[in-house]
């Protein structure tokens, strides 16, 4: 595969984005990437990538194990951990699917030469320019970011994305790559109310672009047991320069 450039949309309507987030504090923009682009992107996380497992861990902090920890500490232990996460889930806090932490991978020199690491350099590059314009939002330094595959079951529980890093998460945003879904299949990404009603809810996209302002109460439904295509996105925040 090639390490072609990663290219948005040469007409993309920026202003009308920006007045939408601006009065808002949420946009969606589809078509974000040209065609050629979201395929090039689709296929990397559709057979590219050697997913780590992501669930919140017993300290309270995101759990990411890579194929040689799983087998390391045996399928017993880790359903045993998987179910004390579920229990933890339903009474505070839990989170479960594939993940490929897309910084941590590139400082750590993690699979040398692969294609995912051009998305690191674009998204700190093109991608802050453009969620700068759009959020106006002249403190956003960075991405971060890390490239996620939700199988059935998988979820994230009510949060708000606050952090306790360096620096702050000012805006989260998710470039949706999922080719085709249907409604029923769940992993809609939820906005919820004080009363627990849903405000919002995203079904998963091809080639869009969702942003949204920290914090805000949401979540992610788990993906329906029936449901015939994985839920692939590569998601993060933009985040000022810290202390
Ligand atoms: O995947 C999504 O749509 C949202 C993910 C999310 O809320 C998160 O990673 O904090
Ligand atoms: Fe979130």
């Amino acid at each position: 595969m090639s390490q072609a450039p990663l290219r948005l949309n040469p007409d993309l309507d920026i202003a009308a984005a920006a007045a939408a987030y601006r009065r808002d504090g949420w946009v969606q923009v589809p078509d974000i990437f040209t065609p050629e682009t979201a395929g090039f992107l689709a296929e990397l996380l559709e057979a590219r990538i050697d997913w780590d497992l992501a669930f919140q861990g017993e300290d309270g902090r995101p759990a990411v194990l890579g194929r040689k920890e799983i087998v390391g500490q045996g399928e017993a232990a880790l359903q045993q951990r998987l179910r004390r996460m579920m229990t933890q889930a339903g009474s505070g806090y839990g989170f479960l699917y594939l993940a490929y932490p897309l910084i941590t991978a590139y400082l750590a020199g993690r699979d040398p030469g692969h294609p995912v690491h051009g998305l690191t350099e674009f998204l700190n590059a093109d991608f802050v320019r453009l969620t700068t314009a759009i959020t106006g939002r002249t403190d956003i330094v960075k991405a971060d970011g890390q490239l996620t595959r939700y199988r059935p079951g998988d979820f994230i529980g009510l949060h708000n994305d606050v952090g306790s890093e360096a620096s702050d998460r000012l805006v989260a945003y998710t470039l949706g790559l999922t080719r085709q879904w249907r409604a029923d299949w769940g992993g809609q990404l939820l906005f919820h109310d004080a009363a627990g009603d849903v405000i919002r809810g995203h079904a998963p996209r091809w080639n869009t672009l969702t942003l949204f302002s920290v914090p805000q109460y949401h979540s992610v439904a788990p993906v329906a047991a029936y449901a015939q295509a994985p839920r692939l996105s590569v998601v993060g925040w933009l985040r000022n320069a810290g202390r």
